[in-house]
């Protein structure tokens, strides 16, 4: 039968989205001149004060997600992490609390970047269509943000969005990033056999807070550990999950936890700083003494780095960083020593997944005990690699990361904890192991459950920090920028460590890297910011240094030649 002549087949094909709201809505929320967004590695980023309309899109997006996923809660934060105060961000949260499937990244970059309504409902009824979405379906996407000046506005804009649509929102408030990728997780498994956490700020204490208890046992703290909480969100969440925790079972001394104070968040201080740096953050000086456990969260709280000083603090050299990779070894030696103590080692198989800009030592120390992996950079990717192992521990050497039990590994373990047998040896390291698969988030990686898993396992062992930073030593490394006019001539492969374009370049970086004893270098476009990244490590800190710089200026005069 013919169509009537009076109905518009596109209106047909979008049945159900209402597009007459959409569009009175988005009047409020128009999309500023001149400006390119992208979703990429970590979603889109950018000055906060030109992302209502982005916000307003991604809501649509994110609800369609939610019906896609047969009506699932979906999660956006609103986060620029590490960067600077006046930026801000988006992320969108799966519902196992993973980060977007990265086939609708490049939806969302369309949608943010249309330029009127007509090409905005273009993109979507391409997405509707390519994944067969049923507009009936309801959707509920849950939202926090963190703490920069421009996050509530935003906040605003992606409720407006979901209005529109016709979506339930969820305002989780002022929270971490992996407190919003739990809350994402807990609530699509409250009513299932294996519920992950009850699905509240609170109920992501009270998992973490009993989880570390029962697994320090009866070891008291003995001595504070002091954290740098960049003057972000991570203050917060960190002051409210101490109410869930005595005193005796973690001494921790907050600094830097000034939310309020303007231009403070990640100002000299923060996870970025001490890693990039390699030194403690501005002021620490004088409150810091030798030989004392530091750490650091990043401005959304997701990512973690420990540290300490082997002299005194006026000396650079006495800054010792302990870092992803450091953190990666310390927990992949507990866990599989804790499978082998349980008798399950032949069952489990236990991995490691880094990206190249892991230190050459730490890849050569993890070798030796289990396989490890490398994946481009970007947490996705790690994470995705993890889920291939019984127990898959990840680590960017900036501190990104966490541990993974696959579904299996966890029934095996749980299965074999007897309630009745004497608790033997066997049985305390299966009973350990639960409490880790409580006490780690493992949606995405938590500054908050990383430092408590590192806790535990210093005071199980014993530990001070030195004897942790011993376990393998770092070749000398450096991390440099190169601002290009158009960093998207360089494309790489092989896990980002070999070039493919500009041209021969890839050839000239081999020719210099063979000239270094134990030499490594590659060359990457940055996907958070407007550079090619350098890195290089060697033998020699001189030589790395020759090495660094001259791989820098290959890529200054392949960009100026391109
Ligand atoms: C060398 C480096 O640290 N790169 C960071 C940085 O990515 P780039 O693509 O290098 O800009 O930001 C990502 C998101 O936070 C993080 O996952 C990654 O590790
Ligand atoms: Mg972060």
């Amino acid at each position: 039968m013919a169509l009537p002549s009076n109905i518009d087949f596109a209106v047909r094909a979008t049945d159900g989205l209402p597009t007459l709201l959409i569009s009175e809505a988005s009047k409020s929320y128009p999309k500023p001149d001149g400006i390119k967004f992208t979703y990429g590695t970590a979603g889109v980023r950018t000055k906060g004060d030109v992302l209502e309309s982005t916000c307003f899109r991604l809501a649509l997006i994110s609800a369609l997600r939610s019906k896609r996923m047969g009506g699932k809660v979906v999660g956006m934060m609103v986060t620029a992490s590490h960067n600077p105060e006046p930026d801000n961000g988006l992320k969108a949260v799966d519902p196992r609390g993973e980060m977007l499937a990265s086939n609708w990244e490049p939806y969302c970059t369309e949608a943010a970047n249309a330029l009127t309504d007509e090409e905005l409902f273009a993109v979507l009824q391409r997405l509707i269509k390519a994944d067969s979405i049923n507009l009936q379906t309801p959707a509920v996407v849950v939202y926090a943000h963190d703490t920069r000046p421009s996050s509530p506005k935003l906040v605003k804009a992606i409720e407006a969005g979901l209005a529109a649509i016709g979506a339930e929102g969820r305002n989780g408030g002022l929270l971490t990033t992996p407190q919003l990728h739990y809350l994402v997780k807990a609530y699509n498994t409250q009513s299932t056999p294996d519920p992950y956490g009850e699905p509240t700020e609170e109920g992501y204490y009270k998992k973490l807070a009993d989880a570390f208890q029962r697994a320090i046992a009866d070891k008291p703290a003995t001595s504070p550990l002091t954290v740098d909480c960049a003057n972000g969100v991570g203050a917060i969440s960190l002051q409210r999950f101490q109410k869930y925790l005595p005193a005796s079972a973690l001494q921790v001394r907050a600094l830097r936890t000034s939310i309020d104070t303007a231009g403070a968040l990640n100002n000299g201080c923060g996870a970025d700083h001490v890693k990039t740096k390699q030194a403690l953050p501005s002021g620490f000086e004088k409150e810091v003494a030798e030989g004392e456990r530091l750490c650091s969260f990043d401005g959304d709280a997701d990512r973690i780095v420990y540290y300490y000083l082997n002299g005194h603090a006026s000396q650079k050299e006495s800054f010792r960083l302990l870092d992803g990779d450091r953190i990666a070894a310390l927990v992949a030696d507990y866990i599989s020593e804790l499978v082998k103590r349980a008798g399950i080692a032949d069952e489990i198989k236990i991995g490691c997944v880094q990206t190249a800009y892991a230190n050459g030592g730490s890849t050569k120390y993890l070798s030796q005990r289990v396989p490890v992996v490398c994946t481009s950079t970007g947490v996705k990717h790690l994470h995705h690699a993890a889920e291939s192992f019984d127990v898959g521990v990840y680590f960017e050497a900036n501190g990104h990361g966490t541990v993974l039990f696959s579904d299996s590994a966890q029934s095996l373990i749980r299965g074999k904890i007897s309630s009745s047998s004497p608790q033997g040896d066997s049985q305390s390291a299966l009973s350990q192991l639960s409490n880790l698969i409580d006490l780690i988030n493992q949606t995405v990686g938590d500054a908050l459950s990383d430092m408590l898993l590192v806790e535990v396992v210093l005071r199980q062992r014993d530990w001070e920090p030195a004897h942790w930073d011993s376990l393998y030593t770092d070749l000398p490394n450096k991390l440099l920028k190169v601002i290009v006019p158009d960093r998207a001539l360089f494309t790489t492969t092989d896990a980002d460590r070999k070039l493919v374009t500009p041209d021969g370049l890839q050839q000239e970086i081999d020719k210099l890297v063979g000239k270094y004893l134990e030499g490594r270098s590659f060359v990457r476009p940055s996907g958070t910011e407007d550079c090619v990244r350098v890195y290089a490590e060697a033998r020699i800190q001189q030589e790395m240094e020759e090495l660094a710089n001259k791989v820098a200026k290959l890529v200054t005069d392949a960009a100026k030649n391109a």
